[in-house]
């Protein structure tokens, strides 16, 4: 695979908050390494405070400045002879023109990112014309242009529309033109359809896998659900108390998990089956992700894992390792308990 396949790789990012050492706290994401290919869409999975956001946050540049970043976010070039810019190497003025041109972001609410007073034509016509030099009025028809193919019927209507005029899932799709308005490589969606109902929520995704055939723009989709994720995947990326835990293909994923994390997170989904037999409780993994201060020296998820065997699992972090083909894992005993 050449750079040119990759539009975005990530090497042993880190990032703390807090005071500087000696007091300093330890990164709330640690040594995160991960590869996106062009075209691909890439699920960022995992408990609430795994480091999905803060991941995410560091992709776009969006981090409080007392944030302490370290490592590298190379973004490749397309074309041959196009330069690979470490984007955290990058000038704030630089990296504002990355942002929303070559990389988007899509969030979970998007009343908090709708400016209230504007109509949904004046915003979409502002970022229309921050990204290209147009009139107005072409603006304008690029703008009907964006919301049609985000599937809004009526789209001239619809820019006539203040956001508190639109349904959760019709704001969404807006969010959605806005974002690809820059006409982006990568389009970073965090927890897009947690808020919707689950109809409009299967709309947004088809909208998405939809985009990328047609524009070929990779995508990093962050959920804690790995129901959505089965549906769009290419590749599952789990993370656990600030470090990827897995990554692989879906399909490697979904028939061969080798994180127990990962294996019962899969568990605790609801199936057809238990819900015809009315069986009500579902499977839930004890605990929770720990917190900083009390993160385990050895496997993070150990104190939780009913595969953990003390003396190997509880101490030295455990290594990202081979679990196959395309299939990384961060644990000793997979192979073990996968037979
Ligand atoms: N600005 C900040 N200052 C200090 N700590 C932060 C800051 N932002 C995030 N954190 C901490 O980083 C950790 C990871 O948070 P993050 O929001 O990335 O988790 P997440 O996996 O996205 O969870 P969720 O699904 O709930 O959004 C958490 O412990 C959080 O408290």
């Amino acid at each position: 695979m050449t750079t040119r396949d990759t539009v975005l790789e990530v090497d042993g990012l880190s990032v703390g908050f807090g005071p500087q050492a000696p007091n300093a706290l330890p990164p709330v994401i640690e040594d995160v390494s991960f590869s996106v290919r062009r075209g691909e869409i890439v699920c960022l999975v995992g408990e609430s405070s795994s480091g999905k956001s803060v991941t995410s946050l560091a992709l776009m540049g969006l981090l409080p400045p007392s944030a302490r970043i370290t490592g590298e976010i190379m973004l490749h070039g397309r074309e041959a002879g196009e330069p690979s810019l470490d984007l955290l190497q990058l000038s704030r003025r630089a990296r504002n023109r990355i942002r929303g041109h070559r990389i988007s972001m899509v969030f979970q609410d998007p009343m908090n990112c709708l400016d209230p007073i504007f109509s949904i034509g004046n915003q979409l016509v502002e970022i229309l014309r921050w990204h290209n030099a147009l009139s107005r009025v072409e603006a304008w028809r690029q703008g009907i242009g964006y919301l049609h193919a985000v599937g809004i019927n009526q789209p001239d209507v619809c820019m006539k529309r203040m956001p508190h005029e639109l349904s959760g899932g019709m704001r969404q799709r807006v969010m959605i033109a806005m974002a690809l308005a820059g006409k982006p490589e990568l389009l970073i969606a965090d927890e897009p359809t947690t808020a919707l109902d689950v109809t409009v929520q299967a709309q947004v995704l088809d909208l998405l896998l939809r985009l990328r055939t047609q524009t070929g723009m990779s995508v990093i989709f962050i959920t804690h659900n790995l129901a959505v994720a089965s549906r769009i995947a290419d590749r599952i990326i789990v993370m656990y108390a600030g470090q990827i835990v897995e990554n692989s293909s879906a399909e490697s994923f979904f028939t061969r998990p080798a994180m127990p994390y990962s294996r019962a997170l899969l568990d605790a989904l609801p199936t057809v089956d238990m819900i015809r037999q009315g069986q009500k409780r579902l499977k839930t993994i004890s605990g929770n992700v720990p917190g900083l201060a009390e993160r385990p020296a050895g496997c993070r998820f150990f104190p939780r894992c009913v595969h953990g065997v003390a003396a190997m699992c509880d101490s030295g972090s455990p290594v990202l390792q081979s679990a196959g083909a395309d299939h990384l894992v961060r644990c000793r005993r997979w192979e073990e308990i996968s037979a």
